[in-house]
């Protein structure tokens, strides 16, 4: 075994809900301990413009630019993830000194991997100065550097807990239903095979916003009013991204809402739920084999008719859904606790990720540290 390390995981995913904060104990290989999560919502003023700075995004040609409200959401988002750690740490009585590292994802506000550009806003150095205690942070660049989609990169993390589960009767899939969902898969043999699967809740969420001013479809109960149009289920479900040879990792904005005269509110809920059901089972093609059960972690897991979904057309495989929680995990600390797990490996010099999860070319590390002391020592 490994240098055993605890590490503080921060995810700021693409639904722009808050900030995860999970603590882990690993060695950044096989052995993991879980810690405490906590979920520290965003207000929603900040979530708007933090949704802003998708727009203002767009301009970016270098990853280090940072036009329009970009620099100053950049800091402010940075502060609140120090004030997140804050938090967790007095909440669970926790010193700086008890913490090794942070992994901090920050905020993706442009995501094309067709150009091997990829832009998380998030301040490493300021967090490490704020927090006094070590970041690993960017850790998509490097493998978009060796030919990577830069995305997903919470495989390496499902693959170790899925070495916990002993004997299995087939291959099992991790799926993450966020704004995006993703897919890992782990054959018996521990082969991972992992990629985006489609949109996940960020259309469900863009659209109960503008026809009901919500920000999302608290477990579904609009989609449960509501029939699918398959129509539109369909518009969806046939775009190329599904069909192509080579799999892609999704930017936020690839996949958008439907027209307000596409469907009446509960219609387009339901059907949007069915769509991000249908996009995990339709993406598992693309699986060497198919699972035999698929362990679902993220928000979407709180939808229930997408659950529903889920497991009916899991079932005509042959496949059975379960949470997060029904496996033994936190569906919502997942993504923090991975960028945890990684921040450890990235310190041990040990990939990130693999040509079966990212498409990179060999197994590649990556993440920039900064040491407080070192850097305070340095000014
Ligand atoms: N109780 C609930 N019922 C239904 N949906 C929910 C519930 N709670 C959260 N969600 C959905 O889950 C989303 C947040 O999920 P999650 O935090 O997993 O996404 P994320 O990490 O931001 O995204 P990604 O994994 O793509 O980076 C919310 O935007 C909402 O759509
Ligand atoms: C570029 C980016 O931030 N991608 C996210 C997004 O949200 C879900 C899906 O798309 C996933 O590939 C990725 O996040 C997870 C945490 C990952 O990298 O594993």
């Amino acid at each position: 075994m490994g240098e055993v390390k605890t590490a503080i995981g921060l995810m700021s995913g693409t639904s722009m809900d808050g900030i995860d904060v999970a603590l882990v104990r690993t060695d950044g290989e096989t052995f993991v301990e879980r810690g405490p999560f906590l979920g520290v919502p965003y207000d929603p003023a900040f979530r708007d413009r933090l949704k802003g700075t998708l727009e203002d995004a767009k301009a970016i040609v270098d990853r280090s630019e940072r036009p329009a409200s970009l620099a100053s959401v950049e800091y402010e988002l940075t502060l609140r993830h120090a004030e997140a750690v804050r938090r967790f740490l007095e909440v669970n009585r926790l010193s700086i000194s008890d913490i090794d590292v942070i992994g901090f994802h920050g905020q993706t506000v442009l995501h094309r991997p067709d150009q091997a550009l990829t832009v998380q806003i998030g301040d490493g150095r300021l967090l490490a100065r704020e927090t006094g205690i070590a970041v690993v942070y960017d850790m998509r660049a490097n493998d978009m550097l060796h030919g990577g989609q830069g995305a997903p990169l919470v495989p390496a993390y499902h693959a170790a807990l899925a070495a916990g589960f002993g004997e299995r009767r087939g291959a099992v899939s991790f799926v993450n239903i966020g704004g995006i969902s993703n897919l890992t898969y782990i054959g018996r043999e521990g082969e991972i095979v992992a990629y985006d699967s489609g949109p996940g809740n960020t259309l469900i969420d863009q659209w109960v916003e503008t026809h009901a001013g919500i920000p999302f479809d608290q477990g579904g109960m609009i989609a449960s009013e509501g029939r699918v149009v398959p129509d539109l289920a369909e518009r969806y479900l046939q775009s190329p991204f599904f069909t192509d040879e080579k799999r892609r990792s999704l930017d936020r904005n690839d996949f958008l809402p439907p027209q307000g005269a596409d469907a009446e509110l509960s219609d387009g809920a339901r059907t949007l739920a069915y769509v991000a059901a249908a996009a995990i089972v339709k993406s598992a093609g693309h699986l060497p084999e198919l699972p035999v059960s698929y362990v679902v972690c993220g928000g979407g897991r709180l939808n229930r008719v997408l659950m529903q979904d889920l497991r009916d057309l899991a079932a005509l495989q042959g496949a059975t859904v379960v949470s997060a929680e029904e496996a033994g995990f936190d569906g919502d600390a997942m993504e923090a606790e991975a960028w945890a797990y990684l921040a450890v490996r990235s310190l041990a010099g040990l990939p990130l990720t693999y040509p079966g999860t990212t498409g990179v070319r060999e197994p590649v590390g990556g993440g920039l540290l900064i040491d407080p002391l070192l850097d305070i020592a340095r000014d």
